[in-house]
């Protein structure tokens, strides 16, 4: 297995027509069908990272920007967007895709994070990730901020302990020297 991989590698596109059993009472394409959608995307791409079997470990964020209706192309794109020890991150866009006009939405947005196991289920190593497109550089340096909030929020980690997520909160030094010349 190669110890190091690219972003692209483990792009994943899944293509579908919303169909009438799949949407809500305003005929739009119901949200729980579209993170189903969503996990089985992002899961292909985790699997296509980590040549392994891998689970959902959390369901980072997803935005709902714009509906999706009955009858509508959607298109999913997933790729890893970073790879930790044993679990990693992936991106998913969804887009609204119009054929007959070529026009495309952005309509939703998911952050997943998989973790590969062995046959007992238990967490094992996987390759590195390098990002190579602007794109992929910007969501693999905030991920591991996104990590320490997703321990955070399911009781793994203490906020004390984060590294990245506490920089957010923290004033730069130039910031306070300013103020203190200030007084
Ligand atoms: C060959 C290519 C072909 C391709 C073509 C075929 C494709 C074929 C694809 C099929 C794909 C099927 C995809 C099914 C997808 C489901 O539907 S899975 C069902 C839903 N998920 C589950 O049932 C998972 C249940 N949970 C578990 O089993 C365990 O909690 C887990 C997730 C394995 C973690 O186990 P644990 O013992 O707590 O492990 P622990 O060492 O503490 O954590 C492991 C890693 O997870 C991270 N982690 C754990 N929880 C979190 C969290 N909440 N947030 C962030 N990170 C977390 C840890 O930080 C750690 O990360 P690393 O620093 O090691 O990178």
């Amino acid at each position: 297995m190669a110890k190091i991989k690219k972003a692209s590698e483990s792009l994943t596109i899944m293509t579908n027509i919303v169909l009438p059993n799949e949407t809500n009472s305003l005929r739009n394409l119901f949200g729980g069908e579209l993170l189903a959608k969503m996990d089985r995307c992002a899961s292909i791409s985790a699997a296509r990272h980590c040549e392994r079997r891998v689970v959902t470990a959390s369901v980072n964020h997803v935005s709902f920007n714009h509906p999706i209706p009955e009858g509508g192309v959607v298109v999913l794109e997933s790729k890893v967007s970073r790879a930790f020890s044993t679990s990693m991150e992936v991106y998913v866009d969804v887009w609204l895709d119009d054929p007959i006009n070529q026009k495309k939405i952005h309509t939703n947005e998911g952050i997943y994070t998989f973790v590969a196991v062995d046959e007992f289920n238990r967490p094992i190593p996987i390759p590195d990730m390098i990002p190579e497109t602007e794109e992929e550089k910007l969501r693999h340096a905030a991920a591991f901020r996104r990590k320490e909030l997703s321990l955070i929020l399911s009781g793994r980690m203490k906020p004390l302990e984060s590294v990245e997520l506490k920089k957010l909160f923290q004033e730069p030094e130039e910031t306070k020297e300013s103020k203190k010349d200030k007084k």
